[in-house]
């Protein structure tokens, strides 16, 4: 098939997309692909690094409030649409998928009015405002969590798909990737993150918990976001910089074959990652982010930590010993380790490339 994908701002949106047409890659069911995006967007160097054609889009999300900058978004949505619909005379896509973020509104609009089938897919438990606005115009609605029905009225559009971020993580074994981090192949790790852009409480109650980490017997893979490592590093003590049991890095480029390396992941409770940890089955403790939307990231960890599959911290309540008390409980009770894997797994979709694809080819096919 000829497939135009649409997702953007953060890795969240992003990966899942890249997924898919990784997945689709490997069962032979692309004639050609393109991605859309923005310039500006986290997608611009992911989509160009994966060698996938790219055209971008100038877009905006709109203020909140009412401010005279959303006339400028209006304007630029308007002819974001124009060069969408030239896009798709171009490329004559069989179809077009959209997983979210503002830079997805105009090329899955575009292709409505186009007439060619359009698919959106949702990660969250509570739907973006992009999707929100999509879902009365495409065909399909994909959704990762069955809590999320509730938010959309065109109940006949949806699909339980899950996200295919956890059918890529899901094939790669443990392969003892951590030498590549200065850090043991085969002693027990943690990584602490904030998702794909990092998050500055996170890592500022880490630093602070530096000294407890030191003479743990597990180690800590320490990912602060791009933005922020400069800043944390200078912040660190260099003596925690040359510990054998810390590691800290600015972003991890290959994370699905980082995963099957961890014992407990600490961090955001954004969807992908939530995708990504419960179709491992590894152990989590998230601290939602409050800065999102509806508190979305809440209830996204509400869902796994509900089933006991994960600890959850409100960022509130975030200090230094926290999340060193959070962290250390966990990773000094095996069995309550495994009953947390085991939980966790339960809930993963480990094939949800392959049922988002099946949404795709009965449309294609239609
Ligand atoms: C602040 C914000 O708006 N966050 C949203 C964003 O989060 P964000 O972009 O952080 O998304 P997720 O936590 O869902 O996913 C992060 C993705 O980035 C990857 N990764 C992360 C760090 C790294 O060093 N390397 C790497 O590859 C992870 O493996 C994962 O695939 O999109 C999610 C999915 O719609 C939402 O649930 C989040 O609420």
């Amino acid at each position: 098939m000829r497939i135009i994908v649409s997702g953007g701002g953060t890795g969240g949106h992003i990966y899942p997309a890249m997924a898919l047409i990784k997945r689709l890659k490997e069962r032979d069911l692309i004639e050609d692909v393109l991605y859309v995006g923005t310039e500006k967007g986290l997608e611009s160097k992911i989509v160009k690094n994966a060698g996938i054609d790219f055209k971008t889009i100038e877009i905006r999300g709109f203020k909140r409030k009412l401010t005279v900058e959303n006339v400028k978004v209006v304007e630029l949505f308007l002819s974001s649409i124009r060069k969408s619909k030239k896009i798709i005379k171009d490329f004559k896509p069989d179809i077009v998928v959209g997983t979210g973020g503002y830079v997805s509104s105009a090329i899955v609009y575009a292709a409505h009015v186009s007439h060619i089938p359009t698919v959106i897919h949702e990660q969250n438990t509570i739907a973006g405002v992009t999707n929100k606005f999509l879902a009365h115009f495409v065909d399909k609605i994909a959704i990762a969590f069955p809590d999320v029905v509730d938010q959309f009225s065109e109940k006949k559009k949806l699909v339980f798909a899950g996200n295919p971020r956890a059918q890529e993580v899901v094939d790669i074994k443990k392969n003892d990737r951590l030498k590549e981090f200065n850090l043991e192949a085969n002693k027990p790790t943690v990584m602490i993150f904030g998702g794909s852009r990092g998050a500055k409480p996170i890592n500022l109650a880490t630093i602070e918990a530096m000294d407890k980490f030191l003479t743990a017997d597990y180690q800590i893979l320490f990912v602060t976001g791009r933005v922020h490592y400069d800043n944390v590093v200078k912040k660190i003590d260099s003596k925690y910089l040359k510990s054998a049991n810390i590691s800290v890095l600015p972003y991890i480029d290959n994370m699905p074959e980082i995963l099957p390396d961890l014992n407990l992941i600490v961090g955001r409770s954004g969807a992908t990652s939530i995708a990504e940890i419960t179709a491992l089955g590894i152990p989590a403790v998230f601290i939602p982010s409050p800065y999102v939307t509806h508190d979305h990231q809440t209830k996204n960890a509400l869902s796994v930590s509900n089933v006991g599959a994960a600890k959850l911290i409100p960022e509130s309540d975030l200090t230094a010993e926290s999340l060193f008390e959070e962290i250390d409980g966990i990773m000094r009770d095996e069995s309550l380790q495994k009953k947390m894997s085991v939980e966790s797994k339960k809930i993963g979709v480990p094939d949800a490339a392959d049922r988002l694809i099946k949404v795709l080819l009965d449309l294609v096919n239609k």
